[in-house]
């Protein structure tokens, strides 16, 4: 008897995701700033100091007092210094006078605005104002952007290079961010041999590894590849033992469905605990997640061997797994198209259909339905950029419906 959710929705799948994810956070670790790009936060950054520190030049020209210009082009002010971008000289501007000033230097004493030197004429020491600047103008002020005290960055905030840039311009050498987690990937299957050696006949080219193995990376992983493990329980338990007291989380795809040869979830029903296998999703129904019970602390995802079925799976749970593993807050986009195409759906499962996206010129999305929708059509998904989200229930979808969509 089934002692674990099976055949359950997508929704439900994810719902199980999230519980199981929240209950495997990530440790927390400090790192150089320089290797914490993509990760995720785990603390918030308040900033210790005001953006910008102090007031300064948004132009290169000369720092001046507003209201010696009278509002008037045509004035001529006393040039008495210079203050480049660096150390403060502790000038001072006075009535009539008006100090060279470089991008990003600071606004000496007294000045309250900055012509561009372009709107200028140099006679000498004399400098003659062409037109005129509004009152505080190219003054970018101490704290406009940020001031000291204010939450800069929150736990949970993906490290995109500018929250990196947002990190370093308050002087932060560390950050405190999700470990990420150690991925092992498997491929599994008897028929299965390398790109690069030759094929004999009933052999088919291992195509998931690579994909899987690109698909986490791009996610900022550093995923495990292990050698593709034979249709054979005893190597098969053997190996994902091993996987499993040695990562967060083991990946493997195919042996998962309801083959002879299929051994993952009778092993994985012996010595884990199963979260759920199968889901009313299509393709990648025969997806397993379990905890890894007496095979390790790793937490298994099993996906079906279909390589678009590999693709759907990952993007769909796995990413979401690991996402909140590492207390990720951002959803990954998910966008709403137009069908460019009538799509006739027949099955009662939440499908990932295919498709390639297009932006039209009235500011909509577009999104064309590939038509080759086996699960081992790779070619369709290789031509697509997204995911069409189908939700459950037999439907036509005429052309101009709006579906969501899941960008990859
Ligand atoms: N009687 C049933 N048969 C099947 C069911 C079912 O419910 N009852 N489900 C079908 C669905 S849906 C899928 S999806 C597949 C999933 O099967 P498995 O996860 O057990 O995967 P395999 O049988 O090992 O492989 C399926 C297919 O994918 C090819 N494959 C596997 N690994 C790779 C790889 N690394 N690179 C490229 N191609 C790979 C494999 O050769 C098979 O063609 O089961 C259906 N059957
Ligand atoms: O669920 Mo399977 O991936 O449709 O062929």
């Amino acid at each position: 008897m089934d002692m674990f959710p099976t055949r359950i929705s997508f929704d439900q799948a994810r719902t199980i995701i999230e519980r199981v994810a929240q209950a495997h956070r990530m440790p927390v670790e400090r790192i150089a700033l320089a290797r914490a790009h993509g990760h995720i936060l785990a603390r918030e950054v308040i900033a210790g100091i005001a953006q910008p520190p102090f007031d300064n030049s948004a132009m290169d020209g000369f720092a001046l007092r507003h209201a010696d210009l009278g509002g008037e082009a045509g004035i001529t002010l006393q040039l008495v210094g210079e203050q480049f971008a660096g150390p403060t000289l502790e000038l001072g501007v006075g009535a009539g006078q008006c100090v060279r000033i470089t991008t990003g230097a600071p606004l000496p004493a007294g000045a309250d605005t900055v012509v561009m030197k372009e709107n200028t004429r140099l006679e000498g020491d004399r400098v003659v104002i062409l037109a005129a600047p509004k009152p505080g103008q190219h003054v970018r002020r101490a704290g406009e952007d940020s001031r000291a005290g204010e939450r800069v960055l929150e736990a949970g905030d993906t490290l995109t290079p500018a929250r990196i840039a947002l990190a370093s311009s308050q002087g932060l050498a560390e950050l405190e961010v999700a470990r990420r987690p150690t991925v092992a990937v498997f491929t599994t299957g008897d028929e299965l041999v390398e790109p690069g050696l030759p094929l004999e006949p009933g052999q088919i080219y291992n195509s998931n590894r690579e994909q899987l193995m690109g698909l986490l990376r791009a996610d900022g992983l550093e995923p495990v590849a292990w050698p593709t493990l034979p249709d054979d329980p005893a190597q098969v338990e053997s190996a994902l033992r091993h996987a499993g007291n040695a990562f967060d989380v083991v990946l493997t795809c195919g042996a998962v469905s309801a083959g002879e040869k299929d051994h993952i979830p009778a092993l994985l029903q012996a010595q884990g605990d199963v979260h759920f296998w199968k889901v009313r999703m299509k393709p990648g129904m025969p997806v397993l997640f379990a905890s890894g019970g007496s095979l390790g602390d790793a937490l298994f995802l099993c996906l079906p061997g279909n390589p678009v079925s590999v693709l759907a799976t990952y993007l769909a749970l796995g990413r979401p797994l690991l996402d909140r593993m590492q207390g990720r807050a951002a959803p990954r986009p998910q966008w709403h198209a137009r069908l460019a195409a009538p799509w006739n759906k027949v099955h009662e499962r939440l499908e990932f259909l295919r498709g390639r996206l297009r932006s039209c010129a009235d500011g909509s999305l577009e999104v064309e339905p590939n038509p080759a929708d086996g699960s081992h059509r790779m070619r369709a998904a290789a031509d697509s950029d997204a995911l069409i989200v189908l939700g459950e229930g037999a439907r036509e979808y005429p052309a101009g419906a709006v579906v969501d969509v899941l960008p990859y």
